[in-house]
């Protein structure tokens, strides 16, 4: 799904008035009927059967979205519901096809509460207990900060009512690039939004105050879409699905790709047993490890299925590695480095190597991601070859890009895309959506996944299924969507068992087969 900036969509909207032809009113009047349709969804319910003599309570503001505010007014009231707008602008500060819906509802006697003060708040307490309705025409796309003051209260009111509450277009207080919200916005039950859903819908607290989002079309064309030339997407099935490899009945472990996990060290054996499971569960053909001498017996017995490469160290892995690591990369379709490795540094010389001496496409993360911290250059090593994946959680981006993990969570989009530009690399940013961006461009966000996934070695086992689906010859960018979304998958199916915590990494893992499949019979 496509996702746009405030200024893509002005761009939109501009060319769809200037360029194309339709007028601006005709937009707002499509936008504004989008809303009626979803109210009359609404109110529908079985314990709604009717609209008219339904109470609808409309908080209008300056802007065009406020514009629309006013025509689903006239459009509530025309089909017989008891509207009661309060309007949170003078009519003076209106400006064009907002002001022109003003002017409507004025004349077909609409009834308005002009808000000056707290003065009206009892009013609105009161107009709320009433509603079968509220709907958020205050701001859209055009707004940025906080909430004035006054607007706030109101707002704080709004969000305590039982009423189903609907935004337009966005909830207001909320920032359509960002997700941001500097003090309160309106927790909306559903938004409807036009044309095309804003970044801000998914990325920050958006998913916390746009409830149910609905995508309705307000005649745009699509060329007109085109021409905006939109690179950041949302991940949906149906772009996973088609990257899901099918399993060739002739095929054997020989032909499911080879995939190398070089990580571990004495205490933390655990990241590569499980990032190891994570490959396997994932379909992988043959898991080897690489790991130092004094894990050895416990990654093998961890993980039945996969061989284990000792390298001559003891307790972590150093310098020596690079022969057994070689040994392991010729043959291998993929390779992970860095789950458990602990940063030392003796090893950063063999990352090195593997990124200039080899062509094998890898996945570098954790300890890999803090040596390599100190000289993030090397990155930059494979670029033009579209073979490598660094999969960052935000402390490790901010040590890879020598800023603050604040820096790092207020621009992640940004962020991302520059560096994988720069480093010519796949950046999958970990965190609440996970942002995956590719050097060519191309940014896309991760939609499942819950908090639960916030505990040790659940990103072991994104990097075992990244990897997995790599050496499995699907293309490195799609392995890095396709291991992200069915990982955040695989975690929302157990909270739907467990709740909001207490499932584990391992568990994780175990439920990758089973969201495969769903999206498999899904197709
Ligand atoms: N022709 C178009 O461009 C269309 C626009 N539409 C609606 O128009 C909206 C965008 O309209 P606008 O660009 O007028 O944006 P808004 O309706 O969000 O209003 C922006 C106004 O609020 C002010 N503002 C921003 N942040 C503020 C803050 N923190 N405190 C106080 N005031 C603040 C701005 O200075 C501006 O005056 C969309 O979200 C959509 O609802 C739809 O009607 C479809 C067609
Ligand atoms: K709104």
């Amino acid at each position: 799904m496509r996702l746009v900036t405030a200024g893509q969509m002005r761009n939109i909207d501009a060319n769809t008035i200037n360029k194309f032809g339709i007028p601006g009113i005709v937009l707002m009047e499509n936008a504004a009927l989008a809303v009626v349709r979803q109210v009359r969804k609404i109110l529908h319910g079985e314990r709604q059967p009717k609209i008219p003599g339904k109470k609808a309570v409309i908080l209008i503001g300056k802007g065009n979205n406020g514009g629309d505010g006013f025509a689903v007014a006239r459009h509530l009231s025309v089909s017989g519901m008891e509207v009661t707008v309060f309007f949170f602008a003078g009519g003076g500060e209106l400006g064009g096809d907002a002001r022109l819906n003003y002017e409507l509802y004025l004349k077909m006697g609409g009834k308005i509460v002009q808000v000056e003060d707290e003065m009206q708040i009892r009013l609105f307490r009161l107009a709320l207990i009433q509603a079968d309705i509220v709907i958020d025409a205050l701001y859209g796309t055009g707004f940025k900060g906080s909430l004035p003051d006054l607007t706030q209260k109101y707002v704080a009111e709004m969000n305590k009512c039982s009423a189903p509450v609907l935004a337009v277009d966005i909830a207001s207080g909320l920032e359509a690039d960002s997700g941001k919200v500097s003090s309160t916005a309106v927790k909306a039950d559903y938004t409807v939004t036009f044309g095309l859903a804003k970044l801000g819908h998914f990325l920050g607290e958006g998913p916390v105050y746009t409830g149910e989002l609905l995508i309705d079309q307000i005649s745009i064309p699509e060329n007109i879409i085109y021409e905006e030339k939109i690179t950041t997407y949302l991940l949906t099935a149906e772009i996973i699905q088609p990257l899901i490899p099918v399993r060739n009945r002739q095929g054997h472990k020989g032909t499911h790709g080879t995939g190398v996990f070089i990580g571990g060290s004495v205490g933390m054996s655990g990241a590569v047993v499980l990032g190891g499971r994570g490959a396997l569960r994932s379909g992988i053909g043959l898991l080897q490890m690489v790991v130092p001498e004094g894990i050895v017996e416990t990654v093998d017995r961890g993980v039945i299925e996969g061989t284990v490469w000792p390298a001559p160290d003891y307790e972590m892995l150093g310098q020596g590695a690079w022969n057994a690591v070689l040994e392991r990369l010729t043959e291998a379709d993929a390779c992970a480095v860095g789950p458990g490795l602990k940063p030392n540094s003796g090893f950063l010389p063999v990352i090195k190597s593997i990124l200039a001496d080899t062509s094998v496409p890898v996945i570098l993360d954790a300890d890999a991601l803090n040596l390599v911290a100190g000289q993030p250059e090397l990155l930059s090593l494979r670029k033009g070859q579209g073979s490598l994946v660094v999969t960052p959680h935000p402390g490790e981006m901010a040590r890879l890009c020598q800023c603050t993990v604040l820096e790092v969570q207020e621009s992640r989009v940004e962020l991302a895309l520059a560096k994988a530009i720069e480093w010519g690399a796949i950046v999958v940013l970990k965190g609440a959506v996970t942002v995956i961006a590719s050097p060519d461009g191309r940014v896309f966000l991760n939609p499942t996944g819950n908090p639960g996934l916030g505990t040790g070695g659940t990103g072991d086992v994104l990097t075992g299924c990244i990897m997995a689906y790599a050496a499995q010859g699907v293309p490195l960018l799609g392995a890095a969507c396709l291991g992200t979304f069915l990982h955040g998958r695989a975690a929302d199916e157990l909270s739907g068992i467990y709740g909001s915590a207490g499932f584990t990494a391992a568990e994780v893992a175990d439920m990758l087969p089973k969201v495969r499949k769903t999206l498999e019979v899904e197709e």
